[in-house]
């Protein structure tokens, strides 16, 4: 562990007040009153690449936060050198409340569940129509994924220069989750009605994290959606594809300000166990009310559930509990089938 002092850049953390806290509560934490707000684009081994205004700085935790990390997407409050200048750090102080965390659980290499993206409402599940094959386990997962997390989730069906997207879109249509078909060839077109500015529609104003596993023309899509140049300016040696490899996701702007783009690196380790049924039927309206009768913890996909006879007496369509059962079956499933 470091120690108060050992890095020159935390020098001025050395004044705070004792740690036993018998001090009255309002000077252990200073304010900050100064602090000015940030917005996390990526992490890079503990550096956190944080826009201020319209500077990229790069920052660290201060060590007031104790445990508690910042990730892309959070918004916080930094003080220290915000110039932006080259071998500055700048410290984070807070980080704001969030109003979505989107996590992956544990795996072999590293036994935490993370957040991922903080603050993302739209869930982009990146698919190609062909070479890779679609998989719509891995699909199911990230929807019940978004739905667990509060996004909505946007289906972005590549490659369809490949394959037609009609038979996937048929196993979606009762879950009625938008989607926009996409070709490379369509995404590197100019003009109004340009694939870009089709999924460009779909993000204006918000937030949204794309997932995609490998090799599904993710890349040729963010690249084709943002300004990546402009975005990440003198840092962009930094964040680079290169070296931005699995670490950290990585938000971009969208063109005009009109929204952001956040960049995950791959989905391979995109558990589910955390995830609580309850929170999934929230996504489902239609549903929600049925299961008012069920049992004490149901799963929704066992004997005494309350939504069958909600279907049976018409006030649902079957093929949407249908689905939503499919859903919830993943949680059971091992990553990759
Ligand atoms: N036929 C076809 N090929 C595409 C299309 N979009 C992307 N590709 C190709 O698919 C391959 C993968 O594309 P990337 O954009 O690198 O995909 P990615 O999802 O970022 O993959 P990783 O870099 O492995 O994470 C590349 O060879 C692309 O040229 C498309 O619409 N049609
Ligand atoms: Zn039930």
């Amino acid at each position: 562990m470091r120690r108060y002092g050992k890095n020159p850049d935390e020098d001025d953390i050395r004044v705070r007040p004792n740690r036993k806290g018998n001090r009255p509560r309002t000077t252990i934490r200073p304010k900050h009153e100064d602090a000015a707000e940030g917005f996390v684009l990526t992490v890079d081994r503990g550096r956190l690449h944080v826009l201020v205004e319209d500077r990229t700085i790069i920052a660290m935790k201060a060590r007031e936060l104790g445990r508690k990390g910042a990730v892309v997407g959070d918004r916080v409050a930094v003080v220290g050198d915000l110039s932006g200048a080259k071998d500055t750090l700048a410290r984070i102080v807070r980080v704001e409340e969030r109003s979505s965390v989107l996590r992956r659980t544990a795996d072999d290499d590293d036994p935490y569940e993370r957040v991922v993206v903080a603050n993302a409402d739209q869930l982009a599940i990146v698919t190609a129509l062909a070479d890779p094959e679609p998989r719509p386990r891995l699909i199911d997962r990230c929807l019940v994924a978004a739905y667990d997390a509060g996004l909505e989730p946007l289906l972005v069906l590549t490659k369809s220069d490949l394959a037609p997207a009609e038979k996937l879109l048929e196993a979606y249509g009762a879950l009625g989750v938008p989607h926009v078909v996409t070709s490379r060839e369509e995404l590197t077109a100019t003009g109004a009605d340009s694939a870009a500015e089709r999924v460009r529609e779909r993000l204006a104003g918000r937030v949204t994290a794309f997932v995609g596993h490998s090799g599904v023309g993710k890349t040729t899509l963010v690249n084709a959606l943002v300004e990546r140049q402009r975005a990440t300016g003198h840092v962009n040696a930094v964040t680079g594809r290169g070296r931005h490899t699995t670490t950290s996701a990585l938000a971009l702007p969208l063109p005009g300000g009109s929204g952001w783009v956040i960049d995950t690196p791959g989905v391979r380790s995109f558990g589910l166990h955390h995830v609580d049924p309850s929170r999934v039927i929230h996504a489902f309206p239609d549903l929600e009310p049925g299961t008012e009768g069920c049992p004490r913890a149901c799963s929704h996909d066992e004997q005494g559930c309350a939504l069958d006879q909600w279907v049976a007496d018409g006030h649902a369509d079957p093929q949407r509990l249908y689905s939503l059962r499919r859903l919830l079956a993943t949680r059971e499933r091992r990553e990759g089938d």
